[in-house]
């Protein structure tokens, strides 16, 4: 199976946990737009979503979804979202598309994050995909040297701004073993907007899309 049809098969499983009336989280990537498309077939009709880009905001807006600012809300019951790395204790990375940090945001404002990959994402430790981490512009070169320190291989996205206006430095090498212990002391450089480890709060849910099936974890 391809891995679009992959990412078509986990995406419609996801909608078995969306109903009529919600407000629903939505994520930003290639999976949460084959989501998109078929929430746009489904018939389900969504009160409003919060997304996590511009670029879903758009989507979203085209098949006729109301979008409304995190502020305009309570806690959101439900979040979906992809990942590019998953380990088996529902830890991700995220950020490759570089909506790290609104996608943190949503995560932390919802009941249940339900996480939908294809196999391939799937890891037993996380690290082998660079980590992305949204940087102030003007920390940019000592956020660096801090996370060389740490035995990091930063490297910065070249022609990249977020949608917050900010970097993204991408960094290998960093020793993943303990993702909580990384996430938080990442989190303490300043200059850092947000950590791609969504380790602490990972996902409740990840739908993984096998040759075999989905399969839930
Ligand atoms: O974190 C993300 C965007 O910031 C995405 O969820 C992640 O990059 C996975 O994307 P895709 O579904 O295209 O593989």
């Amino acid at each position: 199976m391809s891995q679009q049809r992959l990412k078509i098969e986990v995406a419609r499983a996801a909608l078995k946990y969306v109903e009529d009336g919600m407000t629903l989280g939505v994520g930003t990537g290639s999976t949460v737009n084959a989501f998109i498309d078929e929430l746009a077939s489904s018939g389900v009709r969504l009160e409003a979503a919060v997304s996590s880009s511009e670029e879903t905001t758009q989507r979203l807006e085209k098949i006729g979804v109301r979008v409304i600012d995190l502020n305009q809300t309570g806690d959101l019951e439900l979040y979906i979202d992809g990942a590019d790395e998953v380990d088996e204790h529902k830890r991700l990375i995220k950020g490759g598309g570089g909506a790290l940090t609104r996608e943190k945001i949503i995560a932390a404002a919802s009941r249940k994050f339900v996480c939908i990959v294809d196999a391939s994402k799937c890891v037993g430790v996380l690290g082998e995909f660079p980590l992305p981490i949204e940087v102030i512009p003007m920390a940019r070169a000592m956020v660096s040297r801090k996370l060389v320190g740490m035995g990091g291989r930063p490297e910065l996205r070249e022609g990249f701004t977020t949608d917050n206006g900010n970097l993204i430095l991408d960094v290998r090498n960093l020793d993943l073993v303990d993702p909580v212990r990384v996430e938080n002391e990442i989190n303490q450089i300043p200059g850092v907007v947000t950590c791609g480890l969504f380790a602490k709060r990972g996902a409740d849910v990840v739908l993984v899309a096998t040759e075999n099936g989905i399969e839930s974890r």
